[in-house]
Order: structure tokens, then sequence, then C-alpha cells
């Protein structure tokens, strides 16, 4: 008999996991996580060493906007810092949490008991990685700053003094060395980006190896590393960052808004180029209010003629429009109706480099930029050599001052500089209007109380740099006043009154009382410099 076999059919064993692990699949998608959590930390890296230079270029592109909405920008800067915070740091920093407790919570889910034996592999190599990342960093970040506050500085003083860089042509330098210190910041940025990126790979990336090294449970620590060091404690840095990115959202709506908009008045628009402007001016019938109070009429029919090389002088009461008039003429904004003709040319058919060549404005507060008097006063003139500067600084009554300075022409001013009084601070942007040595002079003069001396040379250095020249004249003291060819007395947004010091005492009551009243100061002012 033969026997047969009939012993029953094994069940295929499995193939077992090499690692014995019953999770091991779960492990080898870890492991696929890990490299998403490196890759996403090292794009958040990315964004936040790229923020900071996207952010001025937004600042640029606002810049350049503005045009003729001049009066946008105090709002402007703090939107920008919201955003820049928002797409710099805190959008890295939510990335790199949100990837940190996705990746962390799943894997910890996995496999949570390892933790322990991981933890003690990996510490060190974070400590050494992270010295050497640190130490990197901060040097890095010291030589950032540097650039950073040197790009604050252009654009802080760009901005507030932004009429007086319009005047004096003065866009194409501010931006240019606005670019000077972004490209010195961005190269120093991409590096930093590197920098982390290639930290936070490595950082992964060792993590990673010893974690192999362990080999049958290297999917786990890997789990435990990332769920114990990041993964609980991520999600809580990440929820602060979110009320910041809605901040930034709107923020960013507004300022969006400021770029796309067309100014009205841009160097870009072209127009006629005079090559010699003798410098007669036609306001007539001006209409006009600031866009951001379109209600309140300022001037409603201004007419005033100027012929060239003759002084007008503006007066009437505080608010009714002097100074408008001067912006207007330098074509900060443009009248809602009327027009106002140089050498019988609409300036809004002026090219607007060519109209800001020929204007000097000398205004109520006269700006100070950074840096030495040298360089403020070049701002009239970048060509000028020291000779040129020196004779500006002469004809104005500036130069005895300037020569009893430390360091002469080369004295810082501004911040931690040397403090000008309100007198020296006229006397240099009347030399700067000077240098610039344009026909046409726009003065509004501040109402600051100056002592007699500083008076009499501002005064005096007015007069020198007025000679030859088209003047409109705003002045409070008498005794400039007294000296234009025609004086217009303003009110009710019209050249009310006109004619000589002398006429206008006859007829005109606002000049007559404003000759009164400054005549008793200037008497009992004698009088207190006498005793
Ligand atoms: N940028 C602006 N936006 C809105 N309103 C403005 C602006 N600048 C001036 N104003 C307003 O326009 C009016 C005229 O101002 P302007 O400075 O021309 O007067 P002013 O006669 O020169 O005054 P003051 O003698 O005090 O210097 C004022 O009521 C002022 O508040």
């Amino acid at each position: 008999m033969v026997q047969t076999s009939t012993q029953p059919e094994q069940p295929m064993q499995k193939k077992s996991d090499p690692t014995g692990l019953p999770f091991y699949k779960l492990l080898k998608y870890a492991e696929a996580l890990d490299w998403i959590l490196m890759a996403l930390g090292t794009i958040g890296s990315v964004v936040h060493g790229m923020a900071q230079p996207v952010g001025y270029l937004l600042l640029g592109k606002a810049l350049n906007a503005f045009g003729s909405h001049i009066d946008d920008k105090d709002g402007i800067s703090t939107h920008m810092s919201v955003i820049q915070d928002a797409i710099g740091e805190k959008l890295g920093h939510f990335l790199s949490c949100f990837a940190t407790f996705f990746s962390g919570v799943l894997i910890a889910f996995i496999c949570s008991w390892e933790v322990s034996l991981v933890t003690l592999f990996v510490v060190p190599l974070i400590l050494l990685i992270g010295a050497t990342y640190t130490k990197k960093m901060n040097a890095i970040s010291a030589a950032k700053m540097i650039y950073l506050s040197e790009a604050t500085t252009v654009v802080e003083q760009t901005i507030s003094h932004m009429k007086m860089v319009f005047a004096f042509i003065g866009e194409d330098h501010a931006i240019k060395s606005f670019s000077d210190c972004m490209d010195k910041q961005s190269v120093i940025s991409r590096g930093e980006a590197l920098i982390k990126g290639v930290g936070t790979g490595m950082f992964q990336a060792q993590s990673w190896t010893v974690v192999t090294a362990g080999r049958s449970s290297g999917g786990n620590v890997i789990a435990a590393v990332m769920s114990i060091l990041f993964g609980a404690i991520s999600i809580t840095y990440a929820a602060p960052d979110m009320q910041i990115l809605n901040q930034a959202q709107a923020a960013g709506n507004e300022v969006s808004m400021v770029i796309q908009r067309k100014p009205n008045i841009s160097n870009a628009s072209g127009g006629i180029i005079l090559k010699e402007i003798e410098g007669n001016i036609n306001i007539r019938n001006i209409h006009f209010a600031y866009p951001s109070r379109e209600d309140k009429v300022i001037l409603q029919g201004f007419t005033l003629s100027i012929p060239a090389g003759k002084t007008v002088a503006l007066v009437g009461k505080s608010g009714c429009g002097k100074s408008t008039i001067i912006s207007l003429v330098a074509r900060f904004y443009d009248p809602s109706k009327g027009v106002i003709l140089i050498d019988n040319h609409n300036i809004k058919d002026l090219d607007l480099k060519c109209l800001r060549q020929n204007t000097g404005a000398v205004s109520q507060e006269p700006s100070r930029f950074a840096g030495t008097i040298k360089d403020n006063l070049k701002v009239g003139n970048l060509d000028a050599d020291d000779r040129q500067i020196e004779n500006a600084a002469m004809m104005a009554n500036a130069h005895n001052f300037i020569s009893q300075l430390p360091d002469r022409y080369l004295t810082e001013v501004r911040q931690r500089g040397f403090q000008l009084s309100g007198g020296q601070k006229q006397r240099i942007a009347i030399a700067r209007a000077v240098l610039k040595n344009p026909p046409i002079l726009l003065f509004d003069e501040a109402t600051s109380a100056l002592d007699s001396e500083s008076k009499k040379l501002v005064q005096e250095a007015l007069e020198k740099a007025m000679q030859g020249r088209t003047v409109i004249l705003i002045a409070y003291r008498l005794s400039i006043i007294v000296n234009a060819d025609e004086i217009a007395v303003i009110e009710n947004g019209q050249a009310k009154e006109k004619g000589t010091h002398n006429t206008l005492l006859d007829t005109s009551k606002f000049y007559n009382r404003l000759f009164n009243i400054q005549h008793i100061s200037v008497v009992r002012d004698e009088r207190l410099a006498a005793s």
C-alpha cells in the first residue's frame, strides 16, 4: 500500500518585514514625510530670507506711484511694515510650524515609544549644527542690519522730504541710493536664505543619517524626534501668525491700490523742454482744493502776473493759501480750473524735470538730509564743485558759520550730528537754491522767531539770492515785503488787492493793519535791543 502523503497544504508565509517592525510601511511614509518637512522648512526659510527685499521692492514701487499723491505717504510706511513683517518672519514661521505640526502629529501617532532613545542620538548633533549655524547667522544679521538701516534712512528721508526731492529733481538719485543699498542687502539675504536652507537641510539629513544607522527602528526614531521636538509645540507658535497674516492682507489691498494708481503728475509724461526760461509767470483764474479735502476750496479765481526778474510778495491770513500757490507753481498739484503759464507755456505742457530744474524752492521747514553740510548743499546741484559750493554758501551768508564748524563743510548734520539753528537752516536752504541757479525762486519764509542777528543775515542772503530772478515771496517781515515790486493780499482764495507797499498802505485795510502791528513790534524790539 502506497502511502500517499496527504499533508494539508501549509498556508503561504507572508514575506517578513526586514526591520521586524509591525508598521514598516507606515514608517516608510514617515521617512517621506520627513523629506517633505525638510523641503517645507527650507521653503519657509527662503521665504523669510527673501521677504525683506520683496518688502522694499513693494515700498519702492509705492514710492514711485505716489507722484502727485504725496499726501498718502503717512499710512503707507505703516502698511509696508505690517506686510513686510507678515511675508517675512511670520509667513516663514507659520509654514515651518504648520509643516512640523502636521508631520509630527502623524509620525508620533504611528510610533511614540522610541522617543527617548532617538533624542540621545540626535541632541549632540543638533547642538553642533546649531552652534555653527548660529555663529554664521549672527555675522550675516549684523551686516544685513547695516545695509537695512542705510536703506531705511534713504526711504524715510525721501518720503518725508518728498516735495524737496521732487523740486530738486532728486528722484533718480534717491532711487539709485536706495537700489544700491538694496542690492547689497539682497546679496546678503540670498546668502542668508541659502545658509538657512542648507542649515535646516543638514539638520534634517544628519538626523536621518543617524537614524538610519540604527537600522531596525530608523523610521520610528525620526518620527519620535519630529513629534517630540517640534510637532506638539509648533502649532502654538503658529497661531499668533494668523492674526498678522490677516492684517497684512488688508494692508496689502491698500498698498496695491496705491501702486496701481496712475499719478496725474509724473516725470514720465514728457512735455516741452525749454532751452532757456526767462521767468514770466502768469497765474490765471485758478481754482483749487486739495485731493484729500475736496470739500474745502482753497483758491477760487486766483489771478496774478509776475514779469521776469520781478518779485511779488503774498500776504494774507494764516491758511489763506499762500503756500498752496507756491505748490501749484512748482506743480506738486494741478488746479481744477485755470492755468499757470511760464513764458506763455502752460506748465502742464512742460516737461516736469525742466520745470523743476528752473524753479528753486525754499520752504517753511528747510529740509535737511542725513550727511554732511556739503551733501546738503549739493542737493541743489549734484555736479557742483567745492568752489561753486563755497560761493553759494557765501552768497547765502552761510560760509562764515560753516567755516567755524569743527569739520567745516564736512560736518555731519541731522541725527547725532551738529544741530543747526533755525536761521542757519534757512541759510543752508537758500544756498542750496542758489547753487541750483534757477530763474524762478519760490520762497516760503518760516514764521519761527529768529533773533534779530539771524533775521538780518537771512534777509541779506535772501536779497542777494533774489537778484535777477523772478521771485514769489511769502514773508512775514515787512522789511522783506516792502521792497517787493508788487504785494498781493490774498482773501477768500483770490488776490483781492495788489500794489506796492506805499499804495497798499492807503488802499488795503488788511495791509495797513499788518504794517501797524509789525511796526509797533519792530519799534519795541529796537528799544529792547538798545536797553
Ligand atoms: N496737503 C494738504 N492737504 C489738505 N489740506 C491742506 C494741505 N496743505 C494745506 N492745506 C490746507 O489748505 C489751506 C491753505 O494752506 P496754506 O499752507 O496754503 O496756507 P498759508 O496761507 O500758506 O498758511 P500759513 O501762513 O499759516 O503758512 C489751509 O487750510 C491748510 O490747512
